[in-house]
């Protein structure tokens, strides 16, 4: 593989990593280092509890890749230094030259300059001797059920089969291409993206089915993706599991939308109050995408995937879009530039003509199971209903069952900030400690 390009010496003095004589559990490999996966590495060193179990064999944005020799496990003799390190840049090159010449970690800086080069890393870091294939396709071809065969195993390189773990923090449509090829790998999978459980439906099916199977060893966790670390997945897991069945689910499914019309009363312009949200950290990494509804819908799917409408799409739902035609294809920069001059006098008329019928604005999502239609649009509600009173990033998911229904008693409600890095980071953390319970604390690797 061409892409490795060492830039950091390669005989580090001594590996600061207590990682030889801790039990460790699980390995990971981190993927995305932006809002939410600097905040999941900072809370990673913060916590006792997953302290000595986890370790990190490498750590990527897409243009680089910090790869320890010997997995690097965060604890308590490092964790103020590594916030020291992490902190005020997102720039890995300068993460590795401190972890090496302050913690004397050794490890190979990565460098890729595309997408292919990026899977290649990636696959190679999984298991050395599959990337070396001269095509991703014929990867993923080999690497199907019958290929593997019941009971076969394929043994990761340098880690056992089942403690490893790919916590995949980009939104990014092509990693999400990798999911089936690393479950088929036994490589456990937490995400908070949505590009797979809520994309085509025999990708996200595949995935299903190798993290379900009885030969296959990986799970595939994404709690993150419904509400960030509202517990909306595991709920609706839990009611069709048990044998409820699910009717409707609907709610303000966006942190950025309750935001939005949360925080909007007509004084600042709309665009001001959408930059704002992405400081907050509570946008998409392009803002557009929560704003054309597409963030909605694809929550909007997962929700009714979860409650076992298997074939629920993007494609099945009707989506309102706040993103003006003129502006859905351009660059991001002419996006900010242009979005307050064509769309502020309009939602300031909704807003005002909403008000005069003393009513709210909020952006909802809804899943009906019954009548099959899935739907993202702009709503108005009086202030008497309960999606007229959130506050901040607040997301509110309202589900209708067998159970829990309106007629007998009334609906489940899952209520709470819906985005934003501490709580989303915190999601993808609460999968990741999910996981190390499942395995148990035998003592392996490294
Ligand atoms: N923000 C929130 O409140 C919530 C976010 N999420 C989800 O969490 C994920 C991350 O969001 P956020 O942290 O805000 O996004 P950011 O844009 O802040 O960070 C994305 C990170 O992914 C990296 N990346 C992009 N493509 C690739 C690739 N092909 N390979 C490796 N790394 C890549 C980026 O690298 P580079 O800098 O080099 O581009 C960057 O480090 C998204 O899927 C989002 O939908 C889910 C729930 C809530
Ligand atoms: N952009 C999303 C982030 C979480 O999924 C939102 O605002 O809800």
């Amino acid at each position: 593989m061409a892409p490795h390009q060492p830039t950091t010496p390669q005989s580090a003095t001594k590996s600061s990593s207590p990682s030889s004589e801790q039990p460790i559990a699980l390995t990971l490999g981190v993927l995305g280092v932006g809002g939410i996966g600097k905040e999941f590495l900072f809370q990673l060193t913060e916590s006792h509890v997953l302290e000595g179990k986890i370790a990190i064999a490498f750590i990527a944005n897409s243009r680089k890749e910090i790869r320890f020799k010997t997995p690097f496990v965060p604890s308590e003799h490092n964790r103020e230094l590594l916030e020291t390190l992490f902190d005020g840049t997102n720039d890995l090159a300068i993460w590795a030259k401190n972890l090496y010449e302050v913690l004397h970690v050794e490890l190979d800086i990565v460098t890729c300059s595309s997408l292919l080069e990026r899977q290649r890393i990636v696959l190679d870091d999984v298991s050395p001797s599959l990337s070396d294939d001269s095509n991703n396709q014929d990867i993923s071809d080999a690497l199907t059920k019958e290929s593997l065969g019941a009971g076969n195993t394929i043994t990761t390189k340098p880690w056992k089969k089942g403690r490893y773990c790919i916590v995949d923090m980009t939104s990014s449509d092509e990693i999400a291409e990798l999911y089936h090829v690393f479950l088929a790998l036994g490589v456990h999978i937490v995400t908070p993206n949505k590009k797979c459980n809520s994309g085509p439906t025999a990708r996200d099916q595949k995935c299903r089915g190798l993290s379900s199977m009885s030969w296959s060893t990986a799970s595939w966790f994404y709690e993150a993706t419904i509400g960030a670390g509202l517990p909306i997945i595991s709920t609706l897991r839990n009611l069709t599991s048990s044998g409820d069945e699910v009717y409707q689910i609907k709610g303000v499914f966006s942190g950025t939308m309750s935001y939005l019309f949360n925080t909007f009363d007509g004084s600042t312009p709309f665009s001001e109050v959408v930059k704002t949200a992405k400081k907050l950290g509570y946008t998409e990494p392009d803002a557009r995408e929560d704003l054309n509804g597409q963030d909605v819908a694809r929550k909007v799917v997962i929700a009714a995937r979860e409650s076992g409408w298997l074939d629920a799409s993007i494609e099945k739902t009707s989506i309102e879009s706040l993103v003006p035609e003129e502006l859905r294809a351009c660059s991001s920069e002419e996006f900010d530039d242009k979005f307050g001059k064509l769309y502020d006098t309009v939602i300031a008329q909704k807003f005002a003509d909403a008000k005069k019928r003393g009513n709210v604005l909020r952006f909802c999502g809804s899943a009906d199971l019954r009548t099959k239609e899935l739907k993202v649009e702009l709503m108005e509600f009086p202030m008497s209903h309960a999606f007229a009173n959130l506050q901040g990033s607040q997301n509110v998911v309202e589900i209708e069952s067998k159970r829990y229904n309106p007629t007998d008693s009334c609906c489940l409600t899952i209520s709470g900030p819906g985005a934003g890095a501490a709580v989303t980071a915190g999601g993808v953390l609460g999968d990741v400690a999910k996981l190390v319970a499942r395995l148990g604390d035998v003592e392996v690797l490294v």
